[in-house]
């Protein structure tokens, strides 16, 4: 057969083509159990079937003696009470175990399929699809090396999967497709797959194809495209047997079937020729026969393509894990395309305000992150000091284990009994012990090494997503040097959250425990937030979404058993100043607990918009630090004299670090900014500048609770200031929201978004050139993708959208999409789904505002 590219391969000259063969017995122990892990998520839209799928893995691993079952609510990895009850993922866990098993535990006639004959070990994190948790999805995101995208074969690619496979992309994650689901009526492989190229921007490689009992019967097993074999479910029902077909044997049984894997498999080489040069010299050294080249040579150019930065083509795999199909070929896959810990990138760190990868760091280049010593009897820092870097990306509390923290090792080796620094909390604390999950086991071990995941169970502090640092020779007590100290992995912009709610212990005996446990729920998930009305003495909860604070609700008053009183879930409004005030120096100096405390301190409060950074900071940014909230404030604490650099300075009391009165004046402003003097909701979109001046606001009395407290009514009573001057205003959250329509119902959703909802449509179907980023996306012809034919599908693919699905990207007002969903199924005949982010706070006109503070009112 001639095709396009054959003449243009020709061309090419031939080049000895090496294979990097490792030498094993030379290569050091990490290294070689490094090439042999994978740190992959599943990720996809709710109901999917991330979890059947996750069991299933378990299972045929042997990790399980039973299929978990998401209905029956007996899986494994959904362990909360609220996940099993609701059917749904909440929490991420992460499990470890090892593919392939021993041989014994695969099914002799599978065993015969060639795969990678060395057992690895998956580190594996499933994610929660729903959009209330989508930090839960990027926390995981940022651990993980490679992911397996789960698509419901009759849904196709949701809204949610489209977003998350953005944010895994940006991430750099290589990432491989399941098409899972079908055996279920409508399940439609070919039009799924021509929809992964039009919205997930990438070129799909059918590397299986869906086998149907008589061509349109049953599902009943694939079509392994690599390795020309039909691989079919019998026998027994847990899925463990498969009989695996020889293409000439397949070509007497089922010939449809046949021509179909053959004609998958050109399209497969032909699209790999067109990413990889290699793969054409393969194609001319086996005759020009698509059929004559080795499997194992497909999985090395197809590998080859996926690891490649962005990825353009994406790896497609076929099954029904309910049906207990297509899971085991699934997991061979991961191994086969999916990344070790040494082929992804260094994390992407922060170091005092500036960013740059961690290998950078290590090797030495720092230049551009530290800087270079200035004063005298300085020493320059030794990184080689820094024994071991990790993010805790989950924490767990498990009724067994108690408070367990997941960890992903980056450098070094976390060893037990060793000190860890928390640079986000700016604290030390001990390693008691460490452990290894091994489904839903756990098994002790001496030491986490680079690359893997494990847990710590113990940890008093640490909480979802702190860096924690081993530093050489750092006791409980130390601190490592600045700027190491505020070294963060992956920093990821958490948004505000939009809704809240107020909670308040049933007695007084009890709100000792309901604080105890909303300080568990706050580790677990720091896009929960908490904060005490000072007025009311209300304590207040607020989160991402109204699922997001039910749930919260749910962990706290059953499975904690809290007795609270919960309010109703409430939008989250917010307040800013119109106009700023001069600096104003509040004091303190009071008896706390038997002891006198004292300390002054000087704030200032401007609008945001007409706040000059660079002349607030001045020009040398050793002497000033600044932070920017999730409500669009900034915090600029400027303290001339006091490098943030090097070392203890004589202007600062014996008994205080300047981290740690930085770390108490930001608490002080934080404080101050969770409660505005008007309507009493939390400020946004204010630029607070702090002047210290340590000879004058600092004393020997000076103690951390003092300076932030001295901080908070510094801040307040500018605040309060500027409000007295011009009246502040209300804000409320407005929502990026990404709709899909079905092409009919497109006219009554604008309509009903742009007037009876107060929105302001950006774009249709993605036709808005102001974003730069979708220009980024390739843009792939469905036409021009390969799919076996859907023998059940109806309507054609035309427009590249599901069923000549439209979208509508629009801004709303968040009050105004409470309850949207039901609203869209109406006017769509329940076709129409949407996702939506934070986009911002804006300010409400007077008679929104004056509707707002009236229905608050009424509710208090
Ligand atoms: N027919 C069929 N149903 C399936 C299949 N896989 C999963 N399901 C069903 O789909 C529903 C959702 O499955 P889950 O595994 O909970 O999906 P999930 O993606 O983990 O869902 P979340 O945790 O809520 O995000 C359950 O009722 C499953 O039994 C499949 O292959 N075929």
């Amino acid at each position: 057969m001639r095709i396009g590219w054959v003449q243009y391969a020709r061309r090419l000259t031939r080049r000895n083509v090496t294979v990097s063969r490792r030498l094993w017995s030379t290569q050091a122990l990490p290294e070689r159990t490094l090439s042999k892990t994978r740190n992959i998520g599943i990720i996809a839209h709710i109901d999917a079937g991330k979890t059947t799928t996750t069991e299933r893995m378990l299972y045929y691993s042997g990790y399980t003696r039973r299929i978990g079952d998401v209905d029956e609510g007996s899986t494994v990895t959904d362990f909360l009470p609220a996940e099993r009850a609701r059917g749904i993922t909440i929490q991420s866990a992460a499990i470890t175990f090892l593919w392939p098993p021993s041989n014994s535990a695969l099914d002799e006639n599978y065993n015969q399929v060639p795969r990678s004959s060395f057992t690895h070990n998956i580190n594996l994190i499933d994610t929660p699809g729903h959009a209330d948790f989508t930090f839960e999805v990027l926390r995981s995101l940022r651990v993980l090396d490679g992911a397996v995208c789960i698509l419901d074969g009759v849904a196709g690619v949701e809204a949610q999967t489209e977003k998350v496979w953005l944010q895994a992309g940006n991430y750099q994650i290589p990432r491989i497709i399941y098409i899972n689901k079908l055996d279920r009526a409508g399940a439609a492989f070919s039009r799924t797959t021509k929809e992964i190229g039009v919205r997930l921007h990438g070129w799909p490689a059918v590397c299986q194809i869906p086998w149907w009992r008589d061509g349109k019967g049953d599902f009943m097993g694939v079509g392994d495209v690599v390795y020309l074999r039909g691989l079919m479910w019998q026998g027994a029902r847990d899925g463990s047997q498969i009989q695996s077909f020889e293409l000439r044997d397949l070509e007497e049984a089922d010939n449809d079937f046949a021509s179909e894997m053959k004609k998958a498999r050109i399209a497969l080489v032909e699209l790999l020729s067109e990413h990889d040069d290699a793969m054409v010299e393969l194609f001319l050294e086996h005759g020009e026969d698509h059929l004559a080249i080795p499997g194992p040579q497909i999985i090395q150019s197809l590998r080859k393509t996926v690891l490649k930065t962005p990825q353009t083509v994406i790896p497609v795999f076929a099954g029904a894990s309910f049906r207990n199909i297509g899971v085991q070929p699934l997991l061979d896959a991961v191994i086969d395309y999916l990344p070790s810990p040494l082929e992804t990138p260094g994390p992407e760190i922060s170091l005092g305000g500036k960013s740059g990868d961690l290998s950078q760091l290590l090797m030495g280049n720092s230049k551009d992150l530290i800087p270079a010593p200035t004063g005298k009897g300085q020493k320059s820092l030794d990184v080689k000091n820094l024994q071991a870097c990790a993010l805790a990306f989950k924490v767990v509390n498990d009724p067994k284990r108690g408070i367990l923290v997941y960890v992903r090792v980056y450098s070094g080796s976390i060893d037990k009994g060793s000190t860890l620094f928390n640079t986000n909390l700016c604290s030390a604390e001990r390693v008691p012990r460490l452990l290894k999950m091994l489904a839903n086991d756990a098994q002790e071990v001496d030491s986490i090494q680079t690359g893997q995941i494990g847990v710590i169970p113990g940890l008093k502090l640490a909480r979802t997503g702190d860096t924690l640092i081993v530093y050489k020779g750092m006791n409980a007590k130390s601190h490592p040097p600045a700027p190491l100290d505020s070294l963060q992995l992956r920093p990821i912009q958490v948004p505000p959250p939009v809704f809240f709610t107020s909670i308040e212990p049933q007695s007084l005996s009890e709100q000792k425990h309901v604080l105890e446990t909303l300080a568990i729920l706050l580790r677990e998930d720091p896009s929960l937030h908490l904060s005490v009305d000072e007025e009311s003495g209300q304590t207040h909860l607020a989160g991402m979404g109204d699922l997001h604070l039910e749930i919260a609700r749910d962990r706290l008053l059953n499975d904690f058993k809290a007795k609270a009183r919960i309010g109703k879930i409430e939008i989250g409004y917010r307040e800013t100043i119109t106009s700023s005030t001069s600096p104003h120096t509040s004091q303190l100096e009071r008896t706390i607990a038997g002891k006198l405390a004292k300390a002054s301190m000087t704030a200032s409060a401007t609008p945001k918009e007409e706040f000059a950074l660079r002349e607030a900071v001045g020009p040398d940014d050793r002497f000033a630090t600044i932070h920017e909230t999730e409500d669009g404030n900034m915090i600029v604490i400027r303290h001339p004299g006091l490098s943030k650099i090097h070392g203890q300075h004589p202007a600062i009391p014996l008994h205080l670090t300047l981290p740690q009165i930085l770390t108490s004046i930001h608490a002080g402003v934080s404080a101050a900014l969770a409660r505005g003097p008007m309507n009493g909701y939390p400020i946004a979109s204010t630029a607070v500048a702090i002047d210290l001046d340590a000879e004058k606001h600092l004393f020997v009395e000076s103690t951390p609770s003092a300076i932030s407290m001295v901080t908070r009514n510094a801040v307040s009573s500018s605040l309060r200031t500027a409000c007295e001057t011009s009246p502040s205003a209300l804000m409320e959250p407005v929502m990026l929201v990404n709709i899909f329509v079905p092409e009919s119902s497109m006219g009554s959703v604008v309509q009903d978004v742009s007037s009876a909802r107060g929105g302001h449509v950006l774009s249709l179907d993605g036709s808005d050139s102001s974003n730069a980023a979708a220009e980024d996306l390739r843009t792939v012809n469905p036409a021009q993708v390969y799919t076996p034919p859907d023998p059940f599908a109806s309507g054609t693919f035309d427009t590249g959208l599901n069923d000549s699905q439209r979208q509508i990207v629009a801004r709303v007002p968040l009050k105004e999409m409470v309850g949207y969903l039901s609203h869209l199924r109406s006017l769509t005949g329940g076709r129409g789904t949407f996702v939506m982010q934070v986009d911002g706070f804006e300010k409400m006109n007077e008679l929104r505002q004056r509707e707002v503070l009236e229905g608050a009112r009424e509710y208090s």
